[in-house]
């Protein structure tokens, strides 16, 4: 791995039941954990099922339709490759981890998993008809985690029939690379639920850092106006995207350009996250630009949909302004 840090599977040969204590909490830790459900095989749902399955989780990926969870096999099996290519893992974790990856079809596939982690598309009401299907299929002390960017952990909680074992585990993107997890306890979180998916993020070799659970977190709350601001900058004709881009690289170390990076995520979830914190935060700092409302209902997302600040459709990328 990059950091150095070797994965290492939580179900080791210890007992199951073994509880671990965290500062005074009894926690069952990673060792509550052997099967995870991802919901969402996009850019985060692929990578989170990527990492779990390095780490030796068992992992059932759903999303709306099994070509959709084929395409995010796809996705793992070329960056596994990468690793490979690279050395940071051997051809046999790759297999290994290839193996303990499936497509779940539905919903229902999820009744043996300990942990489901809901990566869909940032939309609240996309999550929480996920979440209403989902828990009735879920064994009664599953946890339930979501990889929102930016929505209360608190309200998603609350339509679930499990808010004190629910909670927000906030992966960075490219999950396989990026070395922060946020995690985020709604108001009913109980502790050995944070506790266990401390345990369980930390099995994955990632480094914690805690918020509360307010719009869009820390490093949304950080990163998002800084590139909404970038998108201004552009709107307002002070630069163009290759200046814009070069001079964050350049000037400020960023390793991707602000524009580069906004469709590095998605324009469709900076916009939602955008959202989210003027609403949630009610500030007029917030304001999305319209000029990423105006790329957003063009549907030229970033790179997902090869155009976005940038047009990926050729052998490099062309700033569309
Ligand atoms: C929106 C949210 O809710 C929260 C967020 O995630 S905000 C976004 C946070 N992420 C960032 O800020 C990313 C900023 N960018 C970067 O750190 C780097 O540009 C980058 C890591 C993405 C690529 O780094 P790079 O040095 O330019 O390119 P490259 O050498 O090709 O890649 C470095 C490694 O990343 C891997 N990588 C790159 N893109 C990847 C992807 N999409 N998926 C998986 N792995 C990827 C490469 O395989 C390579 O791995 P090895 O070292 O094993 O070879
Ligand atoms: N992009 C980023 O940098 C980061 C994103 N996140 C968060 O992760 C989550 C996913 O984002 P990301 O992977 O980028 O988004 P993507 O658009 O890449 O993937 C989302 C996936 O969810 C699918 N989906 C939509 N509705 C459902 C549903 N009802 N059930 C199952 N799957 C569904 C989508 O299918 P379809 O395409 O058919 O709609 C798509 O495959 C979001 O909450 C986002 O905020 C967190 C950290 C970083």
């Amino acid at each position: 791995m990059r950091n150095g840090f070797t994965p290492q599977p939580c179900h080791d040969s210890r007992d199951r039941t073994e509880a671990t204590e965290y500062d005074g909490v009894s926690a069952e830790g990673g060792d509550r954990i052997r099967r995870v459900g991802v919901i969402g095989a996009g850019q985060m749902g692929s990578g989170i099922a990527h990492v779990c399955a390095l780490a030796g989780y068992e992992v059932k990926l759903n999303d709306v339709s099994v070509e959709r969870c084929e395409a995010g096999l796809a996705t793992i099996n070329g960056n596994l490759a990468r690793q490979v290519s690279s050395g940071k893992i051997g051809e046999e974790a790759r297999q290994s981890a290839l193996r303990l990856i499936s497509a779940a079809a539905s919903l229902e596939e999820m009744s043996d998993v300990d942990l489901v982690i809901e990566s869909a598309i940032e939309n609240e009401e996309v999550k929480r008809k996920i979440l209403r299907e989902l828990c009735p299929h879920l064994s009664p002390d599953a946890i339930v985690a979501t990889n929102t960017s930016s929505i209360s952990i608190t309200r998603l909680a609350s339509v679930s029939d499990r808010p004190e074992r629910f909670i927000g585990i906030h992966f960075m993107n490219p999950v396989p690379v990026m070395e922060l997890v946020e995690l985020v306890r709604g108001i009913a979180t109980e502790d050995v639920t944070f506790e266990t998916a401390r345990a369980f993020v930390t099995s994955l070799g990632k480094t914690i850092a805690v918020s509360e659970d307010f719009p869009a977190f820390m490093v949304n709350r950080i990163l998002l106006p800084m590139i909404n601001e970038a998108i201004y900058t552009l709107y307002e004709g002070v630069g163009t995207v290759e200046a814009i881009d070069t001079a964050m690289r350049l000037g400020a170390r960023h390793p991707m350009g602000p524009l580069e990076l906004a469709d590095f995520i998605g324009l469709d979830t900076c916009l939602s996250i955008m959202q989210m914190l003027y609403e949630g935060l009610a500030d007029s700092k917030y304001r999305p630009c319209p000029l990423l409302v105006k790329y957003v209902e063009a549907g030229w997302l970033g790179r997902k949909a090869q155009r976005g600040f940038y047009d990926y459709r050729g052998e490099k990328p062309v700033p569309t302004r």
